[in-house]
């Protein structure tokens, strides 16, 4: 059985149905980048990964169970929009972002076990290049630093699957560059199962071992809402494809 099993997964809001017969499987360790056209549901479909929302239909299988219908600590999650918190340090809002670890920063636990998630943190913070601003606040950090610290929070979970939604899409393009590195490394380092939603397609072939383009292959015009996107394209990608196998591919998608 695959790590993640997608069992003919359809999802509607009301009579808008946004996604249709998704059948998926995923083994750990891959890196799932997914395209497509804005409100096409890759979002709806990260957020069902995420356990934030539930399928209409179908279900979705994690290391042989069900997803739960409610967030937890098998899945971590990135935005485009950081979610660091204003008033605590780097050191601190990696801290907390440990499940078990807001009593013990806010004072209430003591000892070796605040020792330990400190250590923890500093790891995480020096993976993601920020001890030298382990001190800082979030407001005097430029924003690939405070997407570091987004991820380094995630990391702090230790999850399973780490879902990114957009994660760079605030970033300036040198900047990103350094991230796409950052997150290469990391996915390999821990061996952890990512999907990564994208609005850069080039983005998308560069740091994936698989991408998915998701499409509505039925349109009624009479009734935009009647069909759902599937995925249409799924291609496995080298490790890092060369540039020409790039553009290669990049026009083979966007011809279609
Ligand atoms: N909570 C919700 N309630 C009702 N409709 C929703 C909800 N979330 C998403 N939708 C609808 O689902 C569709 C898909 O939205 P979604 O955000 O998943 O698309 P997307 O592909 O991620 O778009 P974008 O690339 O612009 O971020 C849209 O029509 C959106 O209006």
């Amino acid at each position: 059985m695959s790590f993640i099993t997608i069992n003919n997964v359809w999802k509607s809001y009301g009579d808008n149905l946004v996604l249709e017969r998704l059948n998926l499987e995923v083994e750990q360790g891959e890196f799932v980048s997914m395209v497509g056209a804005s409100g096409c549901g890759k979002s709806t479909f990260l957020n069902m990964l995420l356990g934030r929302e539930q399928p209409t239909k179908g279900s979705i299988v994690l290391d042989g169970e069900t997803l739960k219908d409610e967030p937890d600590a098998d899945r971590g999650i990135v935005f485009q929009k950081y979610s660091v918190f204003p008033h605590l340090t780097v050191l601190q809002n990696v801290m907390i972002a440990d499940e078990f670890s807001k009593a013990k920063v806010l004072g209430w636990t003591f000892g070796s076990s605040k020792k330990v998630i400190k250590e923890k943190a500093l790891e995480f913070i020096e993976a993601v290049g920020l001890t030298p601003a382990v001190k800082k606040y979030p407001h005097e950090l430029s924003g690939g630093m405070q997407q570091r610290l987004a991820i380094a929070q995630a990391l702090m979970k230790s999850p399973k699957v780490l879902l990114l939604d957009e994660p760079f899409g605030a970033l300036d393009p040198g900047i990103r560059s350094d991230m796409h590195e950052l997150i290469h490394d990391i996915w390999q380092k821990n061996k952890l199962t990512i999907f990564m939603v994208t609005h850069d397609i080039k983005e998308g072939f560069e740091l994936g071992s698989r991408l998915w383009v998701f499409d509505k292959v039925r349109n009624d015009p009479q009734a935009p809402n009647a069909y759902g996107a599937q995925v249409t394209f799924d291609l496995p990608l080298s490790a890092r494809a060369n540039k020409e196998d790039l553009n290669k591919m990049i026009e083979k998608v966007s011809s279609n």
